[in-house]
């Protein structure tokens, strides 16, 4: 059984649940609150910066060029695409630009981009692409999943055909593959240590959706 298809079947539960969030259920239907997208938009943002930087680990650490040269294309890709569409969705929502630069990301979203940071540090590219497939990965199968279904809200839709889109498709396959041939190289721990980064990934995604949909704030205590 190729190793991507391993983490796949390891991560069947948590992925299900993500699809089932209300929050996804909610972009799915339209009956989303455009707040609780607010607040995932403006922590998205963050996320996103920080694993463009991750991205770009994964070219430094690579151990051949062509491997170097494709992660900075994703460094890229997410610049373009992503972000993009993430500020593109901003302007509707009235979010300025210095809001987001100014923002303070919520706890699930901090946790988040740390693990991926920790791995991305401390281990080689094989960890790294582990950390981040999820977030390639099961975004795709959600856009993918969503394709049958035409929110009443423009930014919804647009969503849902961003990720779930060939071009998404594209960039998914071939970090897949990427993985699959690195865990063909490495040791067992290794390939232990990918799938543990893969599968805590997966539930901080389940938590992401989560922390969007409840607002999720530091504690004040007051
Ligand atoms: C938290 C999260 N995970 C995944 C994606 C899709 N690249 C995203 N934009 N945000």
């Amino acid at each position: 059984m190729k190793f991507s298809d391993q983490l796949r079947e390891a991560v069947e539960v948590s992925w299900e649940a993500s699809f089932n969030h209300p929050f996804v259920q909610g972009i799915a239907k339209g009956t989303l609150p455009l707040a609780c997208f607010r607040h995932y938009l403006l922590n998205d943002a963050y996320y996103l910066s920080q694993f463009a930087r991750v991205q770009a680990l994964g070219a430094a650490k690579a151990e051949d060029l062509a491997d170097s040269n494709r992660m900075a294309a994703h460094v890229q890709s997410t610049y373009n695409a992503e972000l993009s569409l993430h500020e593109k969705f901003a302007a509707q929502l009235g979010i300025t630009h210095e809001q987001i630069i100014a923002f303070e990301p919520s706890p699930t979203a901090y946790a988040y981009t740390t693990h991926m940071m920790s791995a991305a540090y401390s281990g080689h590219l094989g960890d790294i692409i582990a950390a981040i497939l999820p977030c390639y990965w099961l975004y795709h199968e959600i856009g993918e999943r969503l394709q049958s279904y035409t929110p009443d809200e423009p930014i919804y839709r647009e969503w849902i055909s961003a990720y779930g889109g060939e071009g998404f498709r594209v960039l998914v396959d071939e970090q897949i593959a990427r993985l699959d041939k690195i865990a063909d190289q490495v040791s067992e721990a290794d390939r232990a240590r990918m799938k543990r980064h893969f599968v805590i990934s997966s539930h901080y995604e389940f938590k992401f959706w989560e922390m969007a949909y409840t607002h999720e704030q530091w504690p004040t205590y007051s």
